[in-house]
């Protein structure tokens, strides 16, 4: 095994060419346990000793924080981490058992994770997992947020690509569950679930919904609950059977799936009708049109915004119900996690999904708004990486070494080139988030007004050439893929038509949702997973709920734009505050990038099951890939920043950092693949890295 030790003032790197093969089994859990981390080969239980050791050695917050191109393997080491942290620390009452963990992560697969063209079980939400540590180094509580669900995947999402696994598993496992309550079973007649399943991927779907359903318990989510969700569940499923009418009175198209929608949340037709169709609110959604239809067509075009059609209406309902009932679920999860007072610091796992590039997926479609989104938040975070490992280290440097000398060795670490472009061109230069919210309440606004106005912004300016500085690609037009369907329809109207009470014939449901109703949906649609007792739990969410109450947040925050802005300021605020362990995972082929679902939804395989599918083989490295992903991290400038090194600069005090930086250890680079683990293979994948 290959590890290199580098140095960055506290700041840890490590890195997995992931999917890797990793032996992972409690053994290897104790042969960790206790580690420095320079006594411990690479391994992802490492980076959790090292954070854990870190934490009670200093009594600060951490956070490891996982990167990565989608499919790279980030939720799979996140779950590691936290079997690792529930092994080796052990809890107070046992309450976090290895098995509810287990349980934990089935149930957010369930709901939260579906096929897409990278990845056959890709998490489609972003989520921080805090436990909190008591004196004794036990997990006394833990608690789970989530943010930026893609729930429009219930309605709306990328050709062939599929919508939420549990509506899969629902479809397969549904004869004894909702018998009796409908007496049409659910069918895949109108295929609100496409792709359809194969019989052993449906018989596959059938075992996942057993095992669901056994997680759901484990996690005290009693049978009632459970089918008030199933019942929730299949109404949104005959609701996308439903359909919508397209030009007319705006009503369902299909009037006997709507029935079964109704009866399954327990009101009339007439009520769900009006409800979706009806009371309109207005301004709920300033322009409807996409921004591939064109300024003629932009809705009324007097600024008032046009009215929603009625598949928006029905869309936003259905996706707004999905998203309560999410938040509804995770509210539940943190139930059942007792807070406690005792509680002294906290270790937070941060996993959002990964890059996206459907031009990697041989895809001819740009990407979606959810996909920028949930690229925007890894950009965010690799910029916070660039931060902690650069800016700050240069900072550092600066204040410790002779003036001029940093400049004078021509060892500036700072790359020239930094992952978000400072340079604006005026003082009103706005980000893509908000230029895009701009645009999209422009009637006249399309993608090329958008790009215009981008590259105004950040693009190349003349006597930019050989300033070394690399122009920004201009994107293909069918990168750019922005429907602006997806900026509002039914945001604010998707709960607010659909109230609770109006199920008062189903008492499961109103109960449940009326039950949760208070401080869980503060911040409905955003963040979930706020509530909590501890301590330390009501700091993070007072923390999160001030960004969006402060300055211009509490202005726009009504805005979908500046909602996402918001979320993610709000998850890089928190880990802001702790101490950051950067995991880098490697996507080592793009073998499954095929475009075909089917093949990847085949590939969809539990954690469980990872540990054997490892031992199958020794992969091929796609080497020019994960040279891509190592440039784009800028990990090879980390590596630089320590072989050309400031750390052997004149008056640098001292090559052991544990006491000049106040950290407990040095960082570490990890690197290791699954085809040869030796240094020479490392540094053959990693390219010629300069040797002092
Ligand atoms: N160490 C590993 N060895 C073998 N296969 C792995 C390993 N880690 C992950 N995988 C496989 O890769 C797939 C993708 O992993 P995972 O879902 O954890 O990626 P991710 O980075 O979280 O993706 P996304 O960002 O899309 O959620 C998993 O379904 C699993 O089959």
């Amino acid at each position: 095994m290959h590890t290199v030790r580098q140095r960055y003032g506290g700041n840890l790197i490590h890195t997995f060419a992931g999917p890797t093969v990793l032996l992972r089994s409690p053994q290897v859990m104790h042969m960790f346990k206790g580690c420095r981390r320079e006594d411990m080969s690479p391994h992802i239980y490492a980076v959790a000793q090292a954070a854990y050791r870190n934490m009670l050695m200093s009594r600060q917050d951490q956070s490891v924080v996982l990167l990565g191109s989608s499919g790279s393997g980030k939720t799979t080491c996140c779950q590691h981490l936290i079997q690792y942290l529930a092994t080796i620390a052990g809890s107070t009452g046992k309450v976090f058992s290895v098995e509810k963990w287990q349980a934990l992560y089935t149930i957010l697969e369930a709901f939260g994770n579906s096929s897409t063209s990278m990845n056959g079980n890709a998490t489609r939400f972003s989520q921080i997992i805090s436990l909190d540590f008591d004196q004794a180094g036990q997990v006394a509580s833990a608690s789970i947020q989530t943010m930026l669900l893609e729930k429009l995947r219930v309605t709306k999402r990328p050709a062939n690509e599929a919508t939420f696994n549990v509506f899969y598993y629902l479809l397969a496992g549904t004869d004894n569950t909702l018998s009796g309550e409908t007496s049409h079973p659910l069918t895949e007649a109108a295929a609100p679930c496409s792709p359809v399943l194969q019989p052993e991927e449906k018989q596959k779907a059938a075992q996942q919904f057993s095992k669901l359903q056994a997680a759901m318990k484990v996690m005290g989510i009693s049978s009632d609950e459970q089918k008030a969700f199933w019942l929730v569940l299949g109404a949104i499923y005959h609701l996308g059977a439903a359909g919508a009418t397209k030009a007319g009175r705006k009503q369902f198209a299909r009037h006997e799936w709507a029935q079964k929608a109704a009866y399954l949340l327990g009101c009339s037709l007439e009520e769900l009708s009006s409800s979706i169709f009806k009371h309109q609110p207005k301004g709920s959604l300033q322009r409807s049109t996409s921004f591939r239809q064109g300024p003629e067509e932009a809705g009324l075009g007097d600024g008032s915004g046009s009215r929603l059609t009625a598949l928006e209406c029905l869309e936003g309902l259905a996706s707004g119900l999905y998203s309560e009932l999410f938040t509804l679920l995770i509210s539940l999860l943190n139930r059942y996690a007792p807070s406690s007072q005792h509680s002294l610091c906290s270790m937070m796992l941060v996993d959002t999904p990964g890059f996206q590039n459907p031009e990697l997926a041989n895809q001819s479609r740009g990407a979606s708004f959810e996909e920028l989104c949930h690229n925007y938040a890894q950009e965010r975070l690799q910029t916070l990486f660039h931060a902690r490992t650069f800016t700050q280290e240069l900072e550092r440097y600066k204040e410790v070494l002779p003036e001029g000398s940093v400049s004078a060795r021509g060892r500036d670490p700072l790359p020239s080139w930094s992952p978000v472009r400072s340079l604006a061109r005026t003082d009103e230069a706005r980000g893509l988030l908000w230029l895009l919210e701009e645009e999209a309440l422009q009637p006249a606004g399309t993608e090329d007004t958008l790009l215009e106005r981008l590259f105004a912004y950040y693009g190349p300016q003349e006597g930019d050439k050989g300033k070394g500085e690399p122009a920004p690609r201009r994107p293909s037009q069918a990168l750019l893929w922005l429907d602006l369907h997806l900026l509002g329809p039914g945001q604010g109207k998707a709960w607010g038509g659909w109230s609770p009470s109006l199920s008062d014939g189903r008492k499961i449901i109103s109960s449940l949702f009326m039950g949760r109703a208070g401080t869980a949906m503060v911040l409905s649609g955003s963040i979930a997973g706020l509530e909590g007792g501890s301590q330390l739990a009501l700091r993070r969410a007072t923390s999160m709920r001030k960004t969006f109450t402060t300055g211009v947040a509490a202005v726009k925050k009504k805005s979908l734009c500046i909602q996402i802005k918001l979320q993610v300021d709000a998850l890089v605020d928190t880990i802001k505050k702790s101490k950051i362990h950067f995991v880098h995972c490697l996507l080592p082929k793009a073998e499954g990038w095929s475009g075909d679902p089917r093949g990847l939804a085949a590939r969809r395989i539990s954690s469980s099951e990872l540990d054997l599918h490892c031992e199958a083989g020794l992969m091929q490295l796609d080497v020019p890939l994960l040279r891509a992903q190592i440039r784009g991290s800028r990990l090879l400038d980390a590596l630089r920043m320590y072989r050309q090194g400031l750390c052997s600069a004149p008056g640098w005090p001292s090559c052991s950092p544990q006491e000049q930086w106040g950290c407990t250890a040095g960082p570490v680079t990890r690197i290791q693949t699954a085809r040869d683990r030796s240094p020479a293979a490392a540094w053959a994948v990693l390219g010629s890295v300069p040797r002092r």
